[in-house]
């Protein structure tokens, strides 16, 4: 399913991956500051489909960008493009209310155990990550043989080191959370579902989101099944590199995905990866439904965006900071996450 973003298969030979190397994050000196300040290189958006844009003047003017289509779902505007069908764009389809509870289970009940993470391969299953990130506890090796690892208080470490024990604190292995699965826990090491796996059910709510939003992309009559999800967490830097979600049955089901945080640059290709891709925002809020055609589609995530101007997260990091005090709102500001769920039989 994912190639690593840097692998040179490609290098600069397709389209998709000039257009990634294009968005990607770059450091330049500064010239005006000392010799050693770096400062993301500027790069040209102009030609970035921006629905929330969009949006805003078809409401006035009902007037559409060439190449883009409307479907009215319950009089709101979802966005298509005409020459990736299967593809939906649903711009601020979450409630901010919505945004914070996802945000917020995204951080704290999808990485809890039996749901897999990046961390299982190296510490086995860690259980209240964030929790022990928020009381800066430190994970610490017990036993070599059998790798078990625990969390400690700091004050604690000291004598739990005392065999030169392995340690790494939990706001480093917070920092480091790249994905969890949720419902079927897809094994990444087969590239496919391990339904042998222990696993819970996608939490209802979550369910009843995405049957919501998955109705405009389904065929006629079906209900979406939420089967699977995985959810991944950007920080500056992090890529997602262009890839298809293939491991599922039946392609005519789409993929629910959700943007959460700092705006992202998205790109959608083609069935080649020589195909020109559309380049366009995902805003915190955001649902994308790729289905039918769509499935076949070469897509990744190339750039974040973290600085104030551009993150466009000012009114959630206000609301996560006033319900739940600082440390969502600090999270978020420089992290995006994206839930992606999926009908897997
Ligand atoms: O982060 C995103 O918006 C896309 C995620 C994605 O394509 C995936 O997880 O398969
Ligand atoms: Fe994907």
């Amino acid at each position: 399913m994912y190639e690593a973003a840097n692998v040179s298969d490609d290098a600069d030979r397709t389209a998709f991956r000039r257009a990634e190397k294009k968005y990607k994050l770059y450091y330049e000196q500064d010239s005006k500051f000392s010799r050693k300040k770096k400062l993301p290189k500027p790069i040209d958006l102009s030609e970035l489909l921006d629905f929330d844009l969009i949006l805003k003047d078809f409401n006035k003017t009902s007037v559409l960008p060439d190449g883009i289509r409307v479907v009215e779902v319950d009089s709101s505007p979802v966005f298509c493009i005409e020459n990736r069908p299967g593809f939906y764009f649903i711009p601020g389809a979450l409630s901010l209310e919505e945004q914070c509870k996802w945000i917020k289970e995204s951080l704290t009940n999808f990485p809890q155990p039996p749901n897999r993470t990046n961390h299982n391969a190296i510490y086995g299953p860690i259980a209240d990550l964030f929790d022990s990130a928020k009381q800066n506890k430190v994970l610490v090796q017990e036993d070599l043989t059998d790798n078990r690892w625990k969390f400690y208080e700091e004050e604690g470490i000291a004598k739990a080191k005392q065999g030169s024990c392995k340690s790494v604190s939990a706001s480093v292995l917070l920092r480091k959370l790249r994905w969890s699965t949720l419902g079927l826990q897809f094994d990444w090491s087969k590239r496919n579902y391990d339904v042998a796996l222990p696993h819970n059910d996608i939490p209802d709510a979550l369910c009843q989101l995405a049957k919501k939003h998955a109705a405009i992309a389904m065929p006629a009559g079906e209900e979406f099944r939420p089967e699977g999800a995985i959810v991944n967490y950007f920080g500056l830097g992090d890529t997602l590199g262009g890839h298809l979600d293939d491991m599922e049955a039946d392609w005519s089901k789409p993929i629910v995905s959700m943007s959460l945080g700092c705006k992202a640059i998205f790109l959608l290709g083609g069935k080649s990866k020589e195909d020109p891709p559309h380049a366009m925002y995902l805003r915190s809020g955001d649902v994308v439904l790729m289905a039918g055609d769509a499935r076949e589609c070469y897509h990744g995530v190339p750039r974040i965006f973290t600085d104030e101007e551009n993150a466009e997260i000012g009114v959630l990091e206000s609301e996560l900071s006033r319900e739940s005090g600082n440390f969502f709102a600090e999270y978020i500001k420089t992290s995006r996450i994206n839930i992606n769920i999926r009908q897997v039989f």
